[in-house]
C-alpha cells in the first residue's frame, strides 16, 4: 500500500520510521511518504492560509497549493482523506475497508480547515471521504491521519507478525476484549484466574467470550449485537 500525507508539519510523521510500521516501511510492504503542503506554494512567505469569505474567526486554508499538490499526488485509484470534524466517524470496519485500498491521500487541514472547493473540486474524479476521529474538536488533521494510518496499515497481512492477534482484538468481532493475563501467577496478593491456568481450551474459549460480552455490556452497550445500529 502508498501512503501520501500532505501537511504544513511534516515532520510529525517521523514516528512513523519506527515500530512495526516502521519495519514495513523498510520491507517495501509499506509505502508512507509525508509532503509539506508548502512546498506547493510560489511566494516568499510559503503562504497555505487566508480570511475567510464572510467574515468570522480564523484563517481558510487557500485552494491553490492544495491543488497543486494533489494534482501531483493523486491517481486514479487513490482514495482521498481528509480528517475533518464533519466526516463519517472512523471505525474498525472502515479501517478494514481502507486497508484493502492501493493507495491512500491523506489531506492535513489545520487553522479553520480546508477550502471547500478542493474537497469539490476532486469529488468530480476521484473518491473522497471526511472522516473524524471522533467527537471531540483537535487542532488540525495530523492526530487524526496518524490513527488511521496505523489502524489501516497494522490490518495489511505482514505488518503485524502473528496475524492471529488481529482478529480476538476489541472491536475486530465487534465487542470489546477480554481482559489479559500474563506470570507471575501471583502478583500482590491477586491470582490468574484458574481457569486460564486449567489448559481446557474451550472452557478458556468460553471464559474469554463471557469476559467479553460482560465489559461490552458494562462499557459499551451500543456495540451488542442486538443494539439498535450495531
Ligand atoms: N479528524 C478529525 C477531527 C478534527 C479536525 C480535523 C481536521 C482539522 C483541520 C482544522 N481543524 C481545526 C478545526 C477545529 C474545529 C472546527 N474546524 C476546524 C481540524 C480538526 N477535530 N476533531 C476531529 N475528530
Amino acid at each position: 500500500m502508498r501512503v501520501d500525507i500532505v501537511t504544513i508539519f511534516p515532520t510529525f510523521f517521523d514516528v512513523l520510521d519506527i515500530s512495526l510500521i516502521g519495519k514495513a516501511r523498510g520491507s517495501g510492504l509499506l509505502d508512507i511518504r509525508a509532503h509539506d503542503l508548502r512546498d506547493w506554494t510560489h511566494d516568499r512567505h510559503r503562504t497555505v492560509d487566508d480570511t475567510p469569505y464572510g467574515g468570522g474567526a480564523g484563517m481558510v486554508m487557500k485552494p491553490e497549493p492544495w491543488g497543486e499538490a494533489l494534482d501531483a499526488l493523486l491517481t486514479p485509484e487513490a482514495v482521498l482523506i481528509v480528517p475533518s470534524p464533519a466526516g463519517e466517524v472512523f471505525t474498525q470496519p472502515t479501517a478494514r475497508e481502507l486497508s484493502a485500498e492501493a493507495h491512500l491521500v491523506f489531506a492535513c487541514g489545520r487553522y479553520e480547515g480546508i477550502d471547500q472547493r478542493v474537497i469539490d473540486h476532486y469529488a468530480q474524479s476521484h473518491r473522497v471521504r471526511l472522516i473524524s476521529l471522533g467527537d471531540y474538536v483537535l487542532n488540525g488533521g495530523e492526530v487524526a491521519a496518524m490513527a488511521m494510518v496505523e489502524a489501516v496499515s497494522r490490518l495489511i497481512p505482514g505488518v503485524v507478525g502473528n496475524p492471529a492477534s488481529l482478529v480476538e482484538e476489541s472491536h475486530e468481532d465487534g465487542l470489546l476484549e477480554y481482559p489479559s493475563y500474563t506470570k507471575p501467577a501471583q502478583w500482590r496478593g491477586e491470582d490468574v484466574p484458574p481457569v486460564l491456568l486449567s489448559g481446557n481450551h474451550g472452557a478458556i474459549a468460553q471464559w474469554r467470550r463471557d469476559r467479553s460480552l460482560e465489559r461490552t455490556e458494562r462499557v459499551r452497550p451500543d456495540l451488542l449485537p442486538e443494539a439498535p445500529g450495531a
